[in-house]
C-alpha cells in the first residue's frame, strides 16, 4: 500500500495525478456495484458503469481521471450552495427556522418534523432543504436566476444548467416532498406557496454538471469562502466553516457517522451518485458514480474518497 506522505500539503501535481489515475482503476474493477437511483427514469436511465472524479485547487488547478467530464443530475448536492445563498439572504436568522443536528434518518424522512415542530434537523435532509429554497424564494427578485448564476460562478462554467425532464419528473413523483413541505407549512415555518417552494427545490435538484464543474464550485469551501473561479468573496471564512461542519455531519444522512469513519472529510451527496468534499484550506473534490449504497450515497464513489484520504492523508482525522 502506498504509504501517506510525511506532509500531505506536499503532494506534487505528479503525485495527484497518480493517485487518482489509480482509484480510477481500482474503482473500474467494481462497476455494478451499487443499484442506480429509479424513482424516475431519468435517473433510472443511466448507466451504472461511470465513474469520474476531480479536484480542484485554490491557484486554479484541476487534477481528474474517469468520467470526470460527464454531466449528470447533482440532486441533493446542490442543498450546499442553497443553503450558502440562504445564508447570505437572511444570516443566523436561518437558525430559528431549521437545526443543525444531524438526524440518523433518512433524507425525506418525515417522522422529527412533529415532534420538532416542524423545524428540520438540519439542512441537507429534503426537509431543511425546502426551507433554504422557501429563503431563496423570499429574498431574491428572481430565485431560479440567481441559482444559476451562482452555480455558473462557482464552477466558472457559463453551460452549466437545468434539465425541464427531471424537475417534472420529480413534480410528478414527489408525493414525499409535497408532504414535507406541507407539514412545514402546517408549523407556520414556511412563507411561500408551498408549490413554489416544491418547483424550486425540483429545479434545484436537477441541475446537470459534471465532476470538475462540481469540484470547482465547492473549492469556496476550501479557501475560506473565497471562489477562485470567480474572484468573489461567497461567504465569511466563518461561514465557510461552518457549512463545512455541516457537511461533515449531515451531508450523507444517516451515513454520516460512516462517511467520517471511512472518508473523514465533509462531504454532500446526491441520489444521482455525485458526491462533493471539501479538504479544508487544500482542494474541493468530486466524484461521480451512479450506483448508490442502501443510504442513498455513491457505493464506489465513497469507496474512492475512502481511498483518496487514505492515500494522500488528508482526511481531516
Ligand atoms: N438525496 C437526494 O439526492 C434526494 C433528491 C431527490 N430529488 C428527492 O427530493 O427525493
Amino acid at each position: 500500500m502506498r504509504k501517506p506522505p510525511h506532509n500531505p500539503h506536499d503532494l506534487g501535481r505528479h503525485d495527484l495525478d497518480d493517485i487518482l489515475g489509480t482509484i480510477d482503476e481500482e474503482v473500474r474493477q467494481r462497476f455494478g456495484e451499487g443499484k442506480v437511483a429509479d424513482y424516475i427514469p431519468s435517473l433510472a436511465d443511466v448507466p451504472r458503469d461511470r465513474f469520474g472524479i476531480a479536484l480542484a485547487l485554490p491557484d486554479g488547478a484541476v487534477h481528474e481521471a474517469g468520467h470526470s467530464r460527464e454531466r449528470f443530475s447533482i440532486q441533493s448536492v446542490s442543498k450546499v450552495y442553497t443553503l450558502t445563498l440562504a445564508l447570505e439572504a437572511i444570516g443566523e436568522e436561518l437558525w430559528k427556522r431549521v437545526d443543525r443536528e444531524p438526524s440518523g434518518d433518512p433524507f425525506n424522512s418525515l417522522v422529527q418534523l412533529e415532534y420538532e415542530k416542524g423545524i428540520p434537523r438540519n439542512p441537507f435532509m429534503n426537509a431543511g432543504a425546502l426551507i433554504s429554497a422557501d429563503v431563496i424564494l423570499s429574498n431574491f427578485e428572481d430565485a431560479e436566476a440567481t441559482l444559476l448564476a451562482f452555480m455558473r460562478a462557482r464552477s466558472g462554467n457559463p453551460d452549466v444548467g437545468t434539465d425541464e425532464v427531471v424537475a417534472r419528473s420529480e413534480r410528478e413523483s414527489g408525493y414525499r416532498n409535497v408532504a414535507v413541505a406541507n407539514f412545514i407549512r402546517s408549523f407556520g415555518n414556511m412563507d411561500n406557496d408551498v408549490q413554489d417552494v416544491l418547483d424550486f427545490y425540483y429545479l434545484q435538484c436537477s441541475l446537470r454538471m459534471d465532476c470538475v464543474d462540481l469540484a470547482r464550485s465547492v473549492r469556496y469551501l476550501a479557501d475560506a469562502g473565497h471562489c477562485a473561479s470567480s474572484d468573489v468573496q461567497v461567504t465569511t471564512a466563518e461561514g465557510a466553516t461552518r457549512i463545512n461542519s455541516l457537511m461533515m455531519t449531515a451531508g450523507t444522512y444517516d451515513a454520516a457517522g460512516d462517511f467520517a469513519f471511512y472518508v473523514g472529510l465533509p462531504a454532500k451527496s446526491g441520489v444521482g451518485g455525485g458526491i462533493v468534499a471539501v479538504v479544508p484550506h487544500v482542494m474541493g473534490l468530486s466524484v461521480w458514480s451512479p450506483g448508490l449504497d442502501e443510504k442513498g450515497n455513491s457505493l464506489l464513489g465513497r469507496y474512492a474518497l475512502h481511498r483518496f484520504t487514505r492515500m494522500t492523508g488528508l482526511s481531516v482525522f
